[in-house]
């Protein structure tokens, strides 16, 4: 069972070290957020948002460019906390970015280990990045990989920390076509193998019909529509439930398809 912490603050305004309350909750979910506000200024980019993740989910979330799915994503890997709401979240997360956000001065093993407490450990860092498929590239600087393998590295740096909860914002936007298709297989290959539940942020809705059990689309603030998938995997995109599916969220997206 999942142990999680709980941040449940109702004053915006305030600095967050006074707001922030943190505490162990009952496992059950991978994520469980209720009535979550988050104001820049005087916009309210979450406003009453609710959302439950279940352990071992794979939830992707679509949505307009600019309507909060970064955000949220922020406040579930805690890099936020100047929100009101209840927040409730597996203890081990993991997040990986549209940047592989790799440190330019250490190896690319040491910056797959790199935070995790005790001295850095080169064969659990090999072990993760074999895994991912970039075992050679242990001993490189980030500046030499790929755009793939960088976000491979980055893929293997999220999964040593063993997450519960592994969130992902648009972690293939910036790769090529057949680059991108291939991470896709190995983020469904490693979901499958781990287990753990998984947060997608993406624009892109047949990648998210693909991968996520469930789909859901943020709009004004809130969650305004979810699908679930009942699809058997892998997925076929040229299957007429697919087509439908892909059509409908592209509705619930604002675009329509010619007929
Ligand atoms: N630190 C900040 N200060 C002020 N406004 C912000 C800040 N972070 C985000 N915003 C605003 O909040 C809104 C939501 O941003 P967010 O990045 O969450 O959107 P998004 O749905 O992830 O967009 P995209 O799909 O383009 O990445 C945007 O209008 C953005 O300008």
């Amino acid at each position: 069972m999942a142990t999680g912490v709980q941040r449940n603050l109702t004053k915006p305004n305030q600095p967050a070290e006074n707001r922030s309350q943190q505490r162990q909750v009952r496992g059950g979910h991978a994520a469980r957020v209720r009535g979550l506000t988050r104001r820049f200024g005087e916009r309210e980019v979450l406003n009453n948002l609710d959302l439950d993740i279940a352990p071992g989910e794979f939830v992707a979330l679509l949505g307009a460019s600019g309507c909060g799915k970064s955000t949220l994503l922020r406040v579930l890997a805690d890099l936020d906390r100047e929100i009101a709401g209840t927040v409730e979240v597996a203890a081990q997360r993991a997040v990986a970015f549209q940047a592989p956000r790799l440190m330019p001065w250490k190896t690319v093993w040491r910056n797959v280990v790199l935070g995790l407490p005790g001295r850095p450990d080169r064969s659990k860092a090999v072990a993760a990045l074999d895994e991912v498929g970039i075992s050679h590239r242990a001993d490189v600087w980030p500046k030499v990989l790929s755009g793939g393998e960088a976000q491979r590295a980055s893929l293997a740096r999220a999964l040593v920390r063993e997450p519960d909860l592994l969130l992902l914002d648009e972690p293939f936007a910036a790769l090529d076509a057949l680059t991108r298709i291939k991470a896709q297989s190995l983020v469904a290959e490693l979901w499958q193998r781990h287990r753990c539940a998984v947060l997608l942020v993406t624009h892109d809705v047949e990648e998210a019909v693909l991968l996520a059990d469930r789909v859901l689309v943020m709009k004004d603030g809130i969650i305004a529509h979810e699908e679930t998938i009942a699809m058997p995997r892998p997925r076929n995109v040229a299957a007429p439930q697919f087509g439908r599916i892909r059509t409908n969220l592209l509705g619930w997206l604002g675009v329509h398809e010619p007929h």
